[in-house]
C-alpha cells in the first residue's frame, strides 16, 4: 500500500520526534522555498516556506482517506499482534486512560508502531492500545483519542473505530471529558449520553464525507436510536447498585471544534437547543460506529461546569489542569461503572 503516513512523517509535523525542529531538514538542509509542484502557488509564483518533508508531512496529517484494505491492514495487525478478536472497543476519554489500565492480560501496542495509524498530542491521551480481557471479555482500548483540533480530519479521527469493526469488535463505549452545561449537573457526575448535536455536522462537516464503501454501511446512514436503550438501563441499574444513581444523569452531548472552551454566548446557545454536556469529540466516532452498525455506549464525566451567565468569576473559566484533576478523581467510579457494564454484557452473551 503507497501514500499512507509513516510514523517518522506525522511526528514531524506534529513537531512531537524532529530533533532537529523546524528549522533544519533531517539530512541538514533550509527549509528555503519549497514550492508544491503543480498547484496555484507555483503557476503565480508564490512560494511557501516548508521543506519539501515538511510539505509531505502535513499532507500525510491531513490524509483522511482509509481504504477498506488499509483498515483490514491494521485490523490484522492487532488481532494477530495479540492473538484476541475483541468485541467490545473502548475509548478512554480525557484523564480515564485507566479504563484501559484494568484490562487484564494486555498487549500493548503504541499508536507510533501500529501502520498508518496517527499519533496523540493532547495530554492525558497516552496514545497506546490496550487489548486483553476485562470480567472475561476480549476488549481493545484506545488510550488516546484523535480529536479535529489537533489537525487532524474527522475520517483520520474515528478512523480506529473502523480498525475496531475490522478487528470483530460489537460494542462501542466511547467516553470523554465534558463541560456541565445543564444547571443541575455538579462536577464529578456521569451523564449517560442518550443523543447529541452535531455541531461539526452543522458546519458540513462529517467522517463519512467523501466517496461511501458499502462494506462498511449505507451512504445515508440513519442517526436517531444511537445510544443503545438496553446499555443505557443497565448502566443506570448498575449506578443503582454502586450507590451513584443521584450523580448519573441521561442527557444530550454536544461536540464543538476546539480547542477553544465556549464563550458563554455559545453556551447560552447550546443550552437552548437542549445540550446538556459539551465537549471536543465522541460525536465523530459515534456515526462511525453507527455507520457500521456497531452498539454504542458513551459517557461523558462533567470535569467543569459551564457558566451560562456573564460574571467576572474566574472559576468560570474552564481549564485542561481542572479536566485532569476531575478525571483523575473519579477514574475509579467510572472503571467500575465500565467493568461492570461490560461484565453484563459478557453474562449475555
Ligand atoms: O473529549 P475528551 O477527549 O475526553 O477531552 C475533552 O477534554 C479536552 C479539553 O479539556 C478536549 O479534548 C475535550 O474534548
Ligand atoms: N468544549 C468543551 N470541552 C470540554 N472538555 C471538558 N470540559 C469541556 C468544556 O467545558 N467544553
Amino acid at each position: 500500500m503507497t501514500g499512507y503516513s509513516s510514523k517518522t512523517d506525522v511526528a514531524t509535523a506534529n513537531g512531537k520526534q524532529n530533533g532537529s525542529g523546524n528549522q533544519t531538514g533531517e539530512n541538514g538542509t533550509k527549509p528555503t522555498e519549497f514550492t508544491p509542484q503543480g498547484n496555484h502557488a507555483s503557476e503565480n509564483n508564490i512560494q511557501c516556506s516548508l521543506t519539501s518533508d515538511e510539505f509531505r508531512a502535513v499532507n500525510l496529517m491531513r490524509q483522511d482517506m482509509y481504504p477498506y484494505e488499509v483498515i483490514q491492514e491494521i485490523a490484522d495487525f492487532i488481532v494477530k499482534g495479540s492473538g484476541i478478536r475483541p468485541k467490545i472497543g473502548i475509548i478512554c476519554g480525557s484523564g480515564l486512560g485507566s479504563l484501559a489500565d484494568i484490562i487484564q492480560n494486555p498487549k500493548v501496542f503504541d499508536y507510533e508502531k501500529i501502520p498508518n495509524f496517527p499519533v496523540s498530542t493532547v495530554e492525558g491521551h497516552a496514545g497506546r492500545l490496550v487489548v486483553g480481557t476485562l470480567e472475561g471479555a476480549n476488549v481493545m482500548a484506545m488510550q488516546g483519542r484523535f480529536h479535529f483540533y489537533e489537525g487532524y480530519p474527522l475520517a483520520k479521527c474515528s478512523m480506529p473505530v473502523r480498525v475496531m469493526k475490522l478487528c470483530g469488535v460489537e460494542y462501542l463505549f466511547a467516553t470523554n471529558a465534558a463541560g456541565g452545561i445543564n444547571p443541575k449537573y455538579a462536577v464529578g457526575d456521569i451523564m449517560l449520553m442518550h443523543d447529541h448535536v452535531n455541531m461539526l455536522g452543522f458546519a458540513g462537516n462529517s467522517p463519512l464525507q467523501g466517496p461511501n464503501d458499502p462494506r462498511f454501511g449505507p451512504r445515508f446512514p440513519a442517526l436517531v436510536n444511537s445510544y443503545n436503550k438496553d446499555l443505557i438501563n443497565k448502566a443506570i441499574e448498575i449506578s443503582k447498585t454502586m450507590g451513584i444513581e443521584s450523580s448519573v444523569h441521561v442527557g444530550v452531548y454536544s461536540c464543538l471544534g476546539g480547542p477553544t472552551y465556549e464563550t458563554i454566548a455559545e453556551l447560552k446557545a447550546l443550552r437552548m437547543m437542549g445540550v446538556d454536556a459539551v465537549g471536543m469529540s465522541t460525536v465523530h466516532e459515534v456515526i462511525t460506529a453507527r455507520h457500521c452498525d456497531m452498539k454504542v455506549f458513551a459517557f461523558s464525566l462533567i470535569t467543569n461546569k459551564c457558566a451560562t451567565e456573564y460574571s467576572d468569576k474566574k472559576d468560570d473559566e474552564a481549564s485542561h489542569d481542572e479536566v485532569m484533576a476531575v478525571a483523575k478523581n473519579r477514574q475509579k467510579t467510572c472503571c467500575e461503572l465500565v467493568s461492570r457494564l461490560v461484565a453484563e454484557i459478557q453474562k449475555t452473551a
